[in-house]
């Protein structure tokens, strides 16, 4: 979802032969404290002017987009990536995820923009200059984190075009076309190559399927007397009959269903006992249980009381559960010009696959001038390459449990979170830092301190631990007693990824070649939480050895002294 550009430009005009950029973060940032505080720490404030200078001085340029960067970044991380956010200075040329980056750069893309409509010529030459690079690293970064498709060209889209030509009679634009890809059903390739701002698609309003359609049909009159019945139950109800109607306006779109979707949902038992000991057994025995609940509470009673409109033939729970997984694995969450949300199915749309490095981001608003919805470009895409979107920023257990894939390459939304009391310690500070509510861990590979008293985990965590060990410390010292505290703290920690990695078990990557499709996500599922539970491991055993190295220092030297 379009998350607003909380940079502005002031515009500033500073003189013929210079011109700024003012990147602010807004007041309104429900993160404003903490990333006011990474913004100081970096050695900026909330509200930063960056001067672009002379073009006549050397390195002017890459100087001032690693300042803009750095800035734009910080002002775009989300919630989870300030947790995992070092407050330690950060190298040049790091980045916090895919996301934020790609988000950052096209902020400044936005900001340019804005300024580039009201500038002297020398002016635009500078912006213009600065635009020409900012283009140059989405591309670069885009290059370097994207995932290569192998488009399967031997496999037929008859149903795929036909969808397509109906799409074309009723309005839609696109610059794209459908294939088969390697491990990813179908997908939407580039037909031409595409830049940062293009429309990759145009779907007009008249072809989305939501609530509105319902509400014409019979089968709203009954369902609309249902106390508290949500509208997304609704929808779902009406396409398992909709599936079956040859008079369909969206015949074309449902011909191109699959007769099933593969999510988590539809895991047999081997693949639910494979997950034993993983955070995704739970993620998905909770979904499963709330289906079968709301299926048992509704379903058996609307066939026997109106069998015509909801005939028992065609509300099976296999049927139900095809209609759950093509609303959780298809729909988007789509702003109308009335500032309503909806939930909708988006014929054509539904072909992008989600990629951790994707080239539509921003999708989720009703364009009111167009009466349509526009699929723009965040990083350009080549012709011939598949163009991506981004789902949301879900875990690997989210997005195995209700779209049915484990995401190519390092998903930084793939956190453990730590059952921990947060109530009593963190209370009693007066530090707005240090008032998270939940912590949880990553792999520790993406960190990239691992110094004494970082370890590679999270600051919030490890100040949390400290804290509610021994609250009264001077913590991150070489005092012999904090480095004590430390060494606790880490042992603590050991423990509850030593006994995860006990629960996981041993993994037979033999057995796996021979596995169904559940069973074989359920096992790169459980190689995934073990990889994340070992680096945590390894980086506890590095931290104790650091931290007694440093205590058997501290211990010599009070002898000496
Ligand atoms: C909105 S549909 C996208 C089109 C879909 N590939 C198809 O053939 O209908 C979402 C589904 O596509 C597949 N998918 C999306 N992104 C994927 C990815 N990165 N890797 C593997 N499968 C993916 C999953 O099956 C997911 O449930």
């Amino acid at each position: 979802m379009l998350s607003e550009i909380q940079c502005s430009s002031d515009k500033v005009m500073d003189t013929n032969e210079e011109c700024s950029i003012v990147l602010e973060l807004s007041k309104d940032d429900l993160f404003f404290d903490r990333k006011k505080r990474l913004l100081q720490i970096k050695g900026f404030s909330p509200k930063e002017r960056v001067y672009l200078r002379s073009s006549s001085k050397p390195g002017w340029l890459s100087a001032t987009v690693e300042v803009l960067l750095q800035i734009a970044r910080i002002i775009q991380l989300n919630e989870q990536e300030l947790y995992f956010a070092e407050d330690d200075e950060c190298t040049s040329g790091e980045f916090y995820s895919p996301r934020n980056e790609l988000e950052a750069l096209n902020s400044i893309v936005s900001l340019i923009h804005v300024s580039l409509s009201s500038c002297t010529p020398t002016q635009a030459n500078f912006l213009e200059e600065l635009q020409k690079t900012i283009f140059g690293l989405i591309s670069d970064f885009g290059d370097k984190n994207s995932v290569k498709t192998v488009v399967e060209r031997d496999r037929s889209c008859d149903q795929e075009k036909r969808l397509l030509e109906w799409g074309e009679i009723n309005g839609v634009k696109t610059q794209l076309q459908i294939s088969y890809v390697k491990g990813a059903g179908r997908g939407a390739i580039a037909r031409k190559d595409l830049k940062v701002g293009d429309i990759a698609l145009e779907i007009p309003l008249s072809i989305i399927i939501s609530e509105e359609l319902v509400y014409e049909t019979d089968m709203y009159h009954v369902l609309k007397e249902i106390d508290g019945i949500s509208t997304e139950t609704i929808l779902l109800l009406w396409s398992m009959r909709e599936k079956h109607n040859c008079d369909s306006k969206f015949k074309a779109y449902f011909d191109t269903l699959p007769e099933k979707f593969n999510t988590g949902l539809s895991f047999g038992v081997d693949a639910i006992m494979t997950l034993d000991g993983t955070l995704l057994l739970d993620e998905i025995m909770q979904a499963r249980e709330h289906l079968h609940a709301q299926y048992d509470e509704l379903v058996p009673a609307l066939c026997n009381q109106f069998p015509e409109i909801f005939s028992p033939e065609l509300y099976t729970w296999e049927q139900f559960l095809w209609a759950c997984e093509l609303w959780y694995s298809n729909s988007m969450k789509i702003s109308f010009s009335d500032g309503k949300l909806r939930t909708c199915l988006i014929p054509i749309a539904g072909f992008l696959n989600h990629s951790l490095c994707p080239h539509i981001m921003h999708y989720g608003k009703v364009d009111n001038a167009t009466n349509s919805l526009k699929f723009c470009l965040s990083r350009p895409c080549r012709s011939g390459e598949e163009c991506y979107l981004s789902y949301g920023n879900f875990s690997s257990a989210h997005l195995i449990t209700f779209y049915g894939f484990l995401p190519e390459g390092d998903n930084r939304f793939d956190v453990i979170p730590l059952d921990i009391d947060v109530s009593d310690v963190d209370s009693f500070e007066d530090k707005p830092m240090s008032s998270w509510t939940t912590h949880m861990v990553r792999g520790t590979w993406l960190s990239n301190n691992h110094s004494i008293f970082h370890y590679g985990l999270p600051s919030p965590l490890l100040d949390h631990l400290r804290r509610s060990q021994s609250p009264m410390l001077q913590t991150k010292t070489f005092l012999q007693a904090n480095l004590e505290n430390e060494i606790e703290v880490l042992e603590n920690l050991r423990l509850i990824f030593d006994d995860m990695m006990e629960n996981l078990g041993d993994i037979d990557l033999n057995h796996r070649e021979n596995c169904g499709w559940d069973e074989k996500l359920a096992i790169d599922f459980e190689i995934l939480q073990g990889r994340m539970a070992s680096s945590i491991l390894i980086s506890c055993n590095n931290g104790i050895s650091m931290v007694k190295t440093e205590l058997c220092k501290c211990m010599a030297e009070d002898i000496r002294g």
